[in-house]
């Protein structure tokens, strides 16, 4: 057997680790990167050839195809025509499972593939991003230009309108702590677990902690004050921050919504200029759509347990810290 390539992608890793239909281009989850990304002889595999044969014929390899319903298993495209020790691995796979299942194996073009995944598991059309640094094997296919020291340990993940501005400037004002930095767009938010940002991937997010020589042994931490209602951040924040700590301030809903009425105001909101604050939160389903979506927003971040819930179903509670005012 002579050398070749063989790419094999572990499925049995448990890790979630999906890509997502993005403007027309379907983008199958690429599993954790196993075995091996670099040239190899049948004699050289490690463990011995022995060791490979095992994992076709009842082991590993088997197993990885015996329980998921869509395997994918990639070669360098260069490789392909003449990837040996793919094709001795694939076709004594194939032989081995017509012999001893009742399985039917299918073979599809990529684009049917991706159909059929995507049937199967329509959550991971959506991202769900986790950290690098906590899978070895991600770690170091992982660009070297990317640190494990850029992210945040701690979230201040809101309400708006709870005295979260004034809870960050003075946070980040303590030597121990360093703030991300600012966003061009939404100041001192970074604005990445709740909505469209997330699709931008963790190198975007990444560069709101840039790696100093005397911050890395600091605190790093965001604020971002609707997090706390956003239904996919926990979720999110969870999946990349799992050990990171959070700070939800709980002040009095109503004081939380006339703020926000206020705020609506001050930046010239048509619907909250033309009515009163009783109005807004008293407007019943016969009130205009853009009355709805205010009063939405004034009442909906206002209820703590709904939310705390929320966030507690992803996070233990010693890591979230409500505080009242
Ligand atoms: N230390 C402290 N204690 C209590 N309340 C405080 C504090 N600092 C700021 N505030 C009041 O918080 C309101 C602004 O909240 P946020 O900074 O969270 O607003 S935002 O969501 O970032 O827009 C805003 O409330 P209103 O003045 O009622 O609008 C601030 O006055």
């Amino acid at each position: 057997m002579s050398h070749q390539t063989m790419v094999k992608y572990d499925w049995q890793s448990g890790s979630r680790n999906p890509w997502i239909i993005c403007c027309l281009l379907q983008v199958l989850p690429r599993q954790t990167c196993g075995l091996f990304t670099h040239t190899i002889f049948y004699k050289q595999y490690p463990g011995g050839p022995e060791e490979l044969d095992r994992s076709i014929q009842g082991g590993e390899l088997f197993f990885t195809l015996l329980f998921n319903p869509v395997s994918i298993f990639m070669t360098h495209l260069s490789n392909y025509g003449n990837d040996r020790l793919g094709l001795y691995t694939f076709e004594g796979l194939l032989k081995f499972v017509r012999c001893w299942t009742r399985l039917r194996v299918q073979t599809l073009p990529p684009l049917a593939v991706a159909e059929k995944y995507f049937q199967l598991f329509p959550a991971e059309r959506k991202p769900l991003w986790q950290n690098p640094c906590d899978d070895k094997r991600h770690w170091e296919i992982w660009s070297k230009e990317n640190s494990c020291d850029r992210l945040p340990q701690l979230i201040i993940i809101g309400p708006q309108k709870t005295g979260t501005t004034a809870l960050h400037a003075f946070l980040s004002l303590h030597p121990a702590l360093t703030p991300s930095l600012p966003s061009e767009s939404s100041f001192e938010e970074v604005q990445f677990f709740n909505g469209n940002n997330y699709y931008k991937g963790i190198d975007w997010y990444m560069d709101f902690f840039p790696v100093s020589s005397n911050t890395s042994s600091k605190l790093r931490f965001e604020k971002t004050a609707n997090y706390f209602e956003a239904e996919a951040a926990p979720e999110r924040a969870a999946a990349l921050l799992p050990r990171a700590r959070l700070i939800a301030v709980i002040t009095s809903p109503t004081d939380r919504a006339y703020s926000w009425y206020q705020h609506q105001r001050a930046h010239g909101d048509p619907t909250a200029l033309n009515h009163t604050f009783l109005e807004v939160v008293s407007a019943g389903p016969e009130g205009s759509s853009a009355l709805q979506a205010l009063q939405h927003r004034c009442l909906n971040p206002g209820l703590f347990s709904t939310h705390v819930q929320r966030w507690l179903q992803y996070y233990p509670a010693t890591q979230v810290s409500p505080r009242s005012q």
